[in-house]
């Protein structure tokens, strides 16, 4: 069931930019969740709560996956493997391409760092296209594993991330969810 308190305190704190990076976009902010340890605290605990006992890793995708992702795998007392974009990690790695709206981009996994059949909760930020999270299962599935649930702190309802994740047999959780039109 969702936390009618903690949507509340991150609706007000979590800042909207309009037209930010490009006319169009409203950009979501989550910096000012950083300013409020309390407010931090609880955003972990909501997360660990919705994945304890059903997954055995937690991938977190570059860079604002991190920021709530290790420490959701700490609280889940279960490894934590990035997932980062292309060229920045060393070898051996595994990857993965995947279409932007204009071009191309690649995601990458040290290899080894989950193993066949684990159970893994991709965590992000936020849920836009999904196109990202698309990517990352693809990577996780690459490597035997299997997605069991994708959580964020965040979903952009008009942009249909989450019809897009259906394909994969997994829950999917957002803490709060906009709609941009
Ligand atoms: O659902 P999608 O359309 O794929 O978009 C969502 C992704 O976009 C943002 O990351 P960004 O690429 O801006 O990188 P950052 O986390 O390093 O800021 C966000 O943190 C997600 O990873
Ligand atoms: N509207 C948005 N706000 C913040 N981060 C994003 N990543 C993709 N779309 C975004």
């Amino acid at each position: 069931m969702k936390n009618a308190q903690l949507i509340l305190d991150l609706e007000n704190t979590i800042e909207n930019i309009p037209d930010f990076p490009k006319p169009g976009i409203q950009f979501k902010d989550i910096t000012p969740i950083f300013l409020n340890p309390k407010l931090y605290e609880d955003v972990i605990a909501d997360l660990a709560n919705f994945s304890r006992g059903k997954v055995d890793a937690v991938c977190g995708i570059e860079s604002r996956g991190y920021l709530f992702g290790i420490a959701v795998a700490v609280a889940l007392e279960v490894p934590f493997v990035l997932i980062r974009k292309a060229g920045k990690l060393p070898p051996p790695f595994v990857g993965v391409k995947y279409d932007l709206e204009y071009g191309s981009a690649e995601i990458e996994m040290r290899t080894g760092q989950i193993k066949p059949g684990q159970r893994i909760l991709i965590h992000d930020d936020l849920l836009a296209t999904g196109g990202t999270t698309e990517a990352a299962a693809r990577l996780v599935e690459k490597q035997g594993a299997t997605v069991s649930q994708f959580s964020f702190l965040i979903g952009l309802q008009d942009l249909h991330g989450e019809e897009r994740l259906r394909q994969f047999d997994a829950d999917v959780y957002t803490i709060l969810d906009y709609k941009t039109f």
